[in-house]
């Protein structure tokens, strides 16, 4: 399915259309890599794992969430950055080389998955609504916070000096790279304040970007992005961009959802999305996720309620795991296969 030649919104409208209404985003990335193996103490976090020798792992993971039940498989890009490449000394070639690797791996593991799915289709696949459900992949840019590496995604507090100019320099050439790789949709995720929803607005404008794209905040309470700013003004900032196909939250507590679709939609009127974390909090000074007295350990019995209250794309972010997604997929497709072969 590809967007070119259609409108970003009618594209998907047809996508959502074709999924019956509700789609499956993929969980938690960085959580499976380590699963299988991976050591993400590192400033580039899960874009280490775009190094040749462990894009395997990558490939893996993406498989894992298809054999879950995903439509929207995210790409290894969320800490990838020229910048942040460049900082480990690689050099710039080899970054951008990464970055197109992100869509490039996670478009093979697409293909793996299909492959698989019509050879064994007879035996395995019983469940055709599922078996035959559109997949897109998505481009994940993680905010400048994220860059940072200091945890500070999750306050959102960049300084007087960093101004929406700042952010779109940031950002401009890795979406560019991101979308001439192929990527279906990108995937703003974690956004923390209204500045740089604002910079990635002006960003898709001004470099006349046609991918469809998503806006999705993280939040600190049922109508609040963590840096204070609120759900929505950030959602009317999406509301006004025309690449902007779906609009909502991500790596947030799961009992704040139910309030922040509600926000959300005060705002817009673009399909609604979540994909919360476990409901721990991250401690950046130690590199560690902690329960609360508050965690929740399972959202899935609140995914009917959320789409009830106008959700319609839902998936689990940080410390969420493949369990969490075939979960959700059960919610929406009934039952799934465990794996196509
Ligand atoms: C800190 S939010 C991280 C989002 C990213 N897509 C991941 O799952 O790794
Ligand atoms: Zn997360």
């Amino acid at each position: 399915m590809g967007f070119k030649g259609k409108e970003a919104s009618s594209f998907f409208r047809d996508f959502l259309d074709e999924c019956g209404g509700s789609a499956v985003i993929d969980g938690g990335f960085a959580t499976e890599l380590e699963r299988h193996g991976a050591d993400l103490n590192d400033q580039l976090w899960s874009a280490k794992c775009l190094v040749s020798s462990s894009s395997h792992l990558v490939r893996r993971v993406h498989l894992d969430y298809l054999e879950a039940g995903a439509n929207i498989i995210l790409t290894a890009s969320y800490q990838a950055t020229i910048q942040g490449f460049e900082a480990k000394g690689f050099s710039r070639e080899e970054g951008v080389t990464m970055l197109r690797r992100s869509v490039e791996i996670a478009r093979e593991a697409r293909e793996i998955y299909h492959d698989r799915c019509t050879k064994d289709s007879s035996d395995f696949m019983r469940n055709e609504r599922y078996r035959k459900r559109p997949i897109l992949i998505a481009a994940s840019v993680g905010s400048y916070g994220a860059y940072l590496a200091d945890g500070s995604e999750y306050v959102g507090d960049y300084g007087d000096s960093v101004t929406v100019q700042t952010l779109k320099d940031f950002h401009r050439e890795r979406v560019k790279i991101l979308v001439d790789a192929g990527a279906d949709l990108i995937a703003f995720e974690t956004i923390p304040n209204k500045l740089e929803a604002q910079a990635y607005a002006e960003l898709l404008d001004e470099e006349g970007i046609e991918t469809p794209a998503w806006f999705s905040f993280s939040c600190k309470d049922e109508s609040n992005v963590v840096s204070g700013d609120s759900i929505f003004e950030c959602a009317s900032i999406a509301d006004s961009c025309r690449q902007v196909v779906a609009v909502g939250v991500n790596c947030t507590a799961p009992r704040f959802i139910h309030g922040l679709i509600s926000s959300v939609k005060k705002a817009t009127s673009k399909p609604v999305l979540v994909y919360p974390n476990s409901g721990e909090t991250y401690i950046s000074e130690s590199n560690q996720w902690v329960k609360s007295s508050e965690s929740e350990d399972d959202f899935v019995p609140y995914i009917s309620k959320w789409r009830d209250a106008g959700a319609s794309l839902f998936g689990g972010c940080c410390r969420t795991t493949p369990n969490t997604i075939r979960g959700i997929a059960e919610a929406i497709y009934g039952k799934v296969q465990d794996k196509c072969i």
